[in-house]
């Protein structure tokens, strides 16, 4: 089959498992492959190829990179058959309900806890209705996108959604973003301009940071929404706008009502529907899923041969408190997937300590360890320390036994000899 056919195919189903049969070995086959393979890394690759191919770089590179496991022409039927029964068990384990991505059509809000679960029925709600929404939570908690839902779910949704973050623009600058401004406005100001008020028309504008407004545009703003009509800067001509409001803040406005930094009668007009998005230290059950989506969403950027989370980088997530929230969940596992030099995450790629090992081996746990270890190493005795055999008598692949050997100290065969580890204490 042709990387065309294999890719075709490839769209129209998911598959776990992939042998992939190298025929050519020129450099710009590998380069080739190497495009399909960052494509479909979500597959567990076995190659199978000719020798030679092994002594050049790229190829080798290319192999360690995406395979589980490689063969080398003659092929041995029973060992593929082994390898490939351990590509599905390991694939099997990546993907424990086959179409669980498909069966989420809708990726926004990500997050299986009770609080997401409540914050995604509210938004449908809110969303029907024509009120100012306002939204309340920490940085980085999800706001923009809990307002994007909101205008997603609403009528409105075939309108622009037009967001503004009202602390990041000068103050001088907020009014003509907001409301625009006549030609000869103010010097400079050579021809009209419309404000982000007038461009979210027939839609929904979303101010973030409203507590940053400063007090004169926080009175145009209440003129706007009791008379849904605008001023531009330098003209007494008023403009018919229809839009939605939805406002996000992450300091208290009551509380900034209370010390006079905010107009209360704004803070009423906007507070009509609130929504309250919550701390991911709040909702863990959602830590791992989030992080889960986001290696995904992101999976064209990550080191090749990264292929998920360990255990303990899975644990660090969940003991981290996340004062930044989802974005800083989302920084750590974006640089912890072009960073990380393993297949599999660790604590340290995402900048996260490690937490002690969870229990000290218990003496069920040394009988499996030495019991392990001496199959292993009987099975080296009989197959005269030849891998590919001793692998074949254990019933795992090599790079199983080479994991193996390694996990329990072992020095494999092909270093000259082995060494049995001193047992568990
Ligand atoms: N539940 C979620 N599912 C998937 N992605 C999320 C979720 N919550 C937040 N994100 C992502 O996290 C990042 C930060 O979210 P967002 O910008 O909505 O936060 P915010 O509360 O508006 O932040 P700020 O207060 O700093 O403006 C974005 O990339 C967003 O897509």
């Amino acid at each position: 089959m042709t990387l065309a056919e294999a890719r075709r195919q490839l769209q129209a189903r998911h598959m776990q498992v992939g042998v992939l049969l190298v025929e050519a070995h020129d450099e710009q086959s590998c380069a080739a492959m190497d495009g399909f393979l960052h494509e479909h890394w979500d597959v567990h690759w076995v190659a199978v190829l000719h020798a030679p191919a092994l002594e050049s770089p790229a190829w080798r590179q290319l192999v360690h990179d995406h395979c589980g496991d490689f063969h080398t022409w003659p092929l041995d039927a029973q060992r593929l058959r082994h390898t490939l029964g351990h590509a599905h068990g390991l694939a099997a384990l990546r993907h424990p309900q086959p179409g669980c991505r498909a069966a989420q059509p809708e990726p926004a809000l990500t997050g299986q806890s009770a609080a997401i679960a409540r914050l995604r029925r509210q938004i449908v709600k809110v969303a029907g209705a024509s009120a100012p929404v306002l939204i309340a939570g920490e940085s980085g908690s999800g706001k923009e996108l809990a307002a994007q839902a909101v205008h997603a779910h609403s009528p409105r949704r075939d309108g622009p959604f037009v967001p503004i973050n009202c602390g990041a623009i000068p103050a001088a600058l907020i009014q003509s973003e907001l409301f625009g401004y006549e030609r000869g406005a103010f010097t400079g100001a050579a021809r009209e301009k419309r404000g982000l008020i007038e461009t979210a028309q027939g839609g929904s504008i979303f101010l973030d940071e409203i507590g940053d407004l400063p007090m004169e545009l926080q009175a145009n703003l209440l003129r706007f929404l009791q008379e849904k009509t605008i001023y531009r800067l330098g003209s007494t001509r008023s403009i018919a706008v229809d839009v939605r409001v939805i406002a996000a803040s992450h300091v208290n406005l009551a509380q900034a009502v209370a010390r006079g930094a905010f107009r209360e009668d704004l803070y009423y007009r906007l507070n009509v529907l609130a929504l309250d998005v919550p701390p991911l230290r709040e909702r863990r059950e959602d830590l791992l899923p989030l992080a889960e989506q986001f290696f995904h969403t992101y999976a064209s950027e990550r080191a090749p041969r990264v292929k998920g989370f360990s255990v303990r980088a899975a644990q660090a997530i969940r003991d981290h408190d996340w004062p930044g929230n989802v974005r800083e969940l989302l920084n750590r596992v974006r640089r912890a997937m072009v960073m990380a030099e393993g297949r599999l995450i660790q604590p340290h790629d995402l900048g996260l300590s490690a937490a002690p090992a969870p229990h000290v081996a218990a003496p069920l746990d040394d009988a499996r360890i030495r019991a392990e270890r001496d199959a292993i190493d009987a099975s080296l005795q009989r197959a005269g320390r030849n891998i590919t055999l001793a692998a074949r008598d254990l019933g795992v692949s090599r790079m199983t036994l080479y994991r193996l050997l390694a996990k329990h100290g072992m020095v494999a065969p092909s270093h000259g000899c082995y060494t049995a580890a001193p047992p568990p204490k």
